[in-house]
Order: C-alpha cells, then structure tokens, then sequence
C-alpha cells in the first residue's frame, strides 16, 4: 500500500539571497496509513513547517509531496481545498473561537461545508460525547480548563472526519496529568477511529508513551527516523541522543557516577534492560549463576511500545574472575557499560 504521506527530496525556503531560509532542508519520508507518527527537534528545527506543507498552509519550494494520493505540490486551490478537508489540525493555544460556546467551535467547521443545522446538532453531540465533554456543550472557552480546551480543539478537528489528524505541540500548554489525559486520547482516535496522527513535539516523552515511529529533526533535515523502540534503543544521532536521555533519566551522570564511587567501591555497571531476540536479560539469574552479589544503585526501566526499557546500574561484590565472567556473559546478551572501581576507572 502506498504510503498516506510521501516526501520526496522536500524543501521549503522563506525569503531569499542572504536572508533565505531552508525551514525544511531535502526531506524524505514516509507516513504510513492507520499509525501514530512522532516529529521532533528543538525550537526552529522545522518541525511545524514540516507539518504545515502537508495541509497546505505552505507550499514547497523544492520536491514532491503526496497526501492521500495527491501530488499537492501540483494542485490548485479549489483542489487543495479538498486536500485540507480530509486533515484535522490541533495547535498548542487551542485557537478556539472565545465568542462562541463549545459546541458553536466543534459546529464551525460543519458550517463552512455546508452541513445542516440537523445534521451539524446530531454530529456535535457526538463528538462532544467521544472527546468525554459533552457537559460543557454550552460553555465558552473562557471557562474551560486547558484539558477541555483541547479536547474541544480535537472534536473540532475530527468534526469532517478527516484521515489525517496534525497535532503541533498539542500538549506543550498542559499539566503532566493533563498531558497523560489528551494523549490517551489521541490513542483512542487512532485506535478506535483509524486516524493516521501526526504529532509534532519538544519532548521525547510524547513520542515515547504515544508515537510508533519517529523522526528527528535539526536544522530542516530529519537526522534520524525510526521505530519508536529502536531510536530510543540505539540513538544515532547526538540531537537524538539528547532526547532519549531527557526522557528516561535511567542512567548516572559523570557527577552521579563519582558520587556512586563514593559511596560504593566495588566494581560499578550499568546493564541494558531491553528486549532483544531473546527476550530481556534476567540480571539476578546471571547475578545467581555466577555467584557474584549485586546491589543496585541507580536505575529506571519504563515500557516503550509495550516493551521494557531502560537499564540498572549495580555494584558487585565477589572474587574478580567471578565478576568477569558475569560481565563478559551479559555482554554477549545486551550492552554493559564498566564504570570499573574506585579509584579505577574501567
Ligand atoms: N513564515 C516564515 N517566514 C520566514 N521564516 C520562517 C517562517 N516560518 C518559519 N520560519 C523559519 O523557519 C525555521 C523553522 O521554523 P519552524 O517554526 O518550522 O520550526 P519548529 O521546529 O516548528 O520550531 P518551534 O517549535 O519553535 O515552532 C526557523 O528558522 C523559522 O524562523
């Protein structure tokens, strides 16, 4: 099956002679039908002017663009239109109507395509319902929460039923519970709805707990793209490697590292806790076999994709060959880092 969204050698430049600007800088990449796909870089790396070509508010420069099936770098407005109409859009200020009420922002679009009073009541009450506010139908935004204010946001960009559904920085504005409550969300309407999501975000821990794959972004180019699972198990990139330790905080600092030896002399590691072919490595078990004691100092293991992550740094106690072996035993199963003794740095 052709891919929902195409790039091809893409570029977008603002301005030009000196002050041009490659906002988007020759990229390639595809966004399959039915998944949630997760764009992420710093500030100014391109991201929402990577997203804002695919419906349209930009037009590129340089490449080929295909969305649901349409070349849109050769279409004309009345055509573009029609593009747009199958793409919802949810922003970081919401950017909701403050002199309407709730249902009056989720109606609006139905009005400008034409829908009747009818069939717009029946469509918004749906909505309201599926995105869990349907209380708050007669409120204004004013008197919303940033939560509700976003899930008005969302039943507003699904109110034509689009495929697509573009969500930039949609929970940068929010509480970390608030953040968990509209992700779920978003779940929901790529589960239940088939929705192909597209997400655009600062932090790694939205493309953690909702992307299946992603792609880094730096200055307009996609540096590194992936599945979830494995960009964050084997990070190629430096920028990507920033990210993925801002997330999972799972192993010591150079600082943390010689506070450990401080406080712990015996030989330091840290063992990757990931799934591989064989499943995930058992440490206590290799612990137990080698008759070598461990205590854990430092560590985190989360779930990415469904799947454990993360890693655990231990300090082991027991005769030397003993411990080599343990650790040249679990090299062969995930990656180990020596931190070595104290005073011996490995
Ligand atoms: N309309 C425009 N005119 C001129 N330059 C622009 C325009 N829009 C974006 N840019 C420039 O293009 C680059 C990429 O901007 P873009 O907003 O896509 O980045 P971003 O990764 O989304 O960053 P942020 O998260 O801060 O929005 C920046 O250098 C920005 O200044």
């Amino acid at each position: 099956m052709a891919p929902l969204i195409s790039f091809q050698d893409v570029s977008k430049v603002f301005g030009s002679g000196d002050r041009a600007v490659r906002a988007v800088d020759g990229v390639t990449l595809d966004i399959e039908a039915g998944e949630i796909f997760g764009v992420i870089g710093y500030s100014g790396a391109g991201k929402s002017t990577l997203v804002r070509l695919v419906n349209a508010l930009e037009t590129v420069t340089s490449g080929r663009l295909r969305v649901d099936g349409r070349d849109v770098t050769a279409l004309r407005e009345a055509e573009l239109r029609s593009v747009r109409a199958g793409i919802g859009m949810v922003f970081q200020q919401f950017n909701l109507l403050n002199s309407r009420t709730v249902a009056g922002n989720v109606a609006y679009p139905l009005k400008v395509a034409g829908w009747s009073r009818e069939r717009r009541a029946a469509r918004v009450a749906e909505l309201l319902d599926y995105v869990g506010i349907a209380d708050k139908a007669k409120a204004y935004p004013r008197q919303l929460s940033g939560g509700q204010k976003q899930r008005v946001g969302i039943a507003r960009a699904l109110a034509t039923s689009p495929r697509i559904l573009l969500a930039d920085e949609a929970t940068s504005a929010l509480d970390p519970d608030t953040t968990q409550d509209v992700l779920a969300l978003l779940r929901r309407v790529n589960r239940e709805l088939g929705v192909t999501v597209v997400v655009i975000t600062h932090e790694m821990d939205v493309i953690r707990s909702l992307a299946h794959r992603v792609a880094v972004m730096e200055a307009g180019k996609v540096i590194e793209h992936g599945p979830v699972y494995d960009v964050f198990a084997a990070p190629r990139e430096r920028a990507t490697r920033r990210f993925v330790a801002t997330t999972l905080k799972d192993r010591p600092t150079p600082e943390a590292v010689e506070r450990l030896r401080h406080r712990h002399p015996g030989r330091i590691i840290t063992v990757g806790i990931r799934e591989g072919a064989g499943g995930s490595v058992d440490v206590t078990a290799a612990l137990r076999a080698h008759g070598v004691d461990g205590t854990i100092v430092f560590g985190g293991i989360t779930e990415i994709d469904e799947r454990p992550f993360g890693s655990l740094t231990l300090e082991l106690t027991g005769p030397d060959a003993a411990i080599d072996a343990l650790v040249a035993d679990l090299r062969d199963r995930t990656d180990v880092d020596d931190l070595g003794i104290a005073g011996v740095p490995a």
